[in-house]
């Protein structure tokens, strides 16, 4: 079972990395020195502030960051500086867009252990899914440099040699708001496809993880992005909020928990933004009987203990068919599972966002389906099962925007991710994504004469 090495993984591993790297990023020593807001193409000191943040090494209980919660002025200084790059970066063909996103790439590629270490530093992860991360960010930025040259509208015959073109333009400055537990991915899953579209982005990540997300704006602006076309914002909600509020903000997507996801789209509403919301769950995970058994039993660790458990769309709830619950108990069982569950304890309905795993028995298909779906969260499920017609009718049938056969946790950036139900609405990755970062705009051309009617 992979995720049980994971600790041995990470001591053997840390003496390399102080010899490899330099002192100021080692485990249990990095210290930040330098302002962690960014705007106009650099780290600045924020103008006012609201409050002020401290930010920890978990593995250690160090603090390694003391700042300035950025204040309403702060935050207008950032919009404004997206303003003028959106201005540069709009008028640039996808082609062109599509370089500075590569070399982004690129750098992320190169400097990856370096910005894997910084987020072991900073969000407490083990390296090993650190890296990971940092892999999925570049390819984040490789898929969308892809597709910003292909971004294209249709083009519609009509009566008399008139026609009509569509074209799908940029929305404008958008803001992104993030969690803690991915802080650099989830940064790079929205500026991705937000500016392969032409938009220019404010990003205000967790005051728990302020690091990566700053070292990501430098590499944006080493790449060849104009000054302001991605600027960091730090600080908590009150930040957050100023962000959401401002009139010249054109599309807010946040990632994080479903209250603040309420708020958010409370604030949007005023002033009819668009949002894209990827918020908690509870997914459910169900095993039959007749699965891969071994599959079943890493897919079910896979489901439940990365990043802590700190996964929005882990499989919490694990289904287990009768027959096979004693010896998959007895194969999954080390710190925290818990057996006997049933579907009324508040273990199983609320997320816990901690490496905790309830294990519910259950009998038939349809039993077990309509339990599965019996929550306000639709974030992910996934099933188990040797029979593909069923593993296909159960996933046809699970209310749920992100749906695992014999796998699960694995979200590849061409795949759409995203909730139904209070799990969210929008999608994040796969080609959607474009369409959550653009507008569409039609265009009618008269070729023959106008004709009056009156
Ligand atoms: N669906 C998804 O893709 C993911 C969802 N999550 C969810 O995120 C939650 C954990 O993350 P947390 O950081 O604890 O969530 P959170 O909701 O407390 O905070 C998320 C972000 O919102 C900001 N924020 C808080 N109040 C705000 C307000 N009133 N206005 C504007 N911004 C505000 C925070 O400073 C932070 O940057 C879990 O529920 C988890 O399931 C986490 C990762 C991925």
């Amino acid at each position: 079972m992979k995720l049980l090495r994971a600790a041995p993984i990470i001591r053997f591993l840390i003496p390399k990395l102080h010899q490899t790297m330099s002192r100021s990023l080692s485990t249990g020593v990095f210290q930040n020195s330098q302002p962690l807001n960014y705007r106009a193409g650099g780290r600045v000191q924020p103008v006012d502030s609201v409050g002020q943040e401290q930010a920890y090494e978990p593995s250690t209980g160090r603090v390694i960051a003391t700042f300035a919660c950025s204040g309403e002025k702060e935050v207008n200084e950032a919009i404004q500086s997206a303003k003028t790059a959106f201005k540069i970066w709009r008028q640039k063909s996808g082609m062109e867009r599509s370089r500075v996103l590569l070399e982004a790439a690129r750098i992320i590629r190169e400097r990856s252990e370096e910005l894997a270490t910084m987020e072991t530093i900073n969000n407490g992860k083990s390296i090993f899914e650190a890296r990971v991360d940092i892999e999925i960010s570049w390819q984040t930025l490789e898929y969308y440099a892809g597709l910003a040259g292909s971004m294209a509208g249709q083009h519609v015959q009509l009566p008399g040699g008139s026609f009509g073109y569509t074209r799908r333009e940029p929305l404008g400055v958008c803001v992104g708001i993030g969690a803690w537990n991915y802080p650099f991915q989830i940064a790079c899953w929205k500026s991705g496809p937000a500016l392969a579209c032409g938009n220019a982005m404010v990003y205000k990540p967790s005051p728990f993880t302020p690091i990566t997300v700053v070292l990501l704006a430098e590499i944006f602006t080493e790449a060849g992005a104009p000054p302001g076309l991605f600027n960091v914002v730090q600080g908590a909600a009150a930040t957050g909020e100023f962000l959401c509020k401002h009139a010249e903000v054109a599309k807010i997507s946040f990632t994080g928990s479903v209250p603040t996801g309420s708020k958010i789209m409370e604030m949007a509403s005023k002033g009819i933004k668009p949002v894209t919301l990827e918020l908690g769950g509870k997914s459910p995970l169900i095993i039959f009987s007749d699965s891969n058994f071994d599959n079943a039993v890493n897919g079910a660790l896979m489901a439940n203990f990365l990043t802590q458990g700190q996964v929005c769309c882990n499989g919490t709830r694990v289904f287990v068919q009768r027959d096979i619950l004693q010896k998959f108990t007895e194969e999954v069982v080390n710190p925290c599972v818990l057996g006997e569950c049933r579907d009324d304890m508040t273990c199983v309905k609320e997320e816990i966002f901690g490496p905790v795993m309830s294990i519910l028995p259950f009998d038939t298909e349809e039993e077990v389906l309509e339990r599965a779906n019996n929550t306000t969260y639709g974030l992910a499920a996934g099933v188990f099962s040797r029979d593909i017609q069923r593993a296909h009718r159960v996933a046809a049938g699970l209310q749920a925007g992100m749906c695992f056969i014999n796998n699960y946790n694995v979200s590849p950036v061409e795949l759409p991710f995203g909730g139904y139900k209070k799990s969210g609405f929008g999608r994040e990755n796969g080609q959607v994504a474009i369409e959550y970062y653009s507008q569409l705009k039609t265009v009618c051309v008269e070729m023959g004469n106008v004709e009056s009617v009156f």
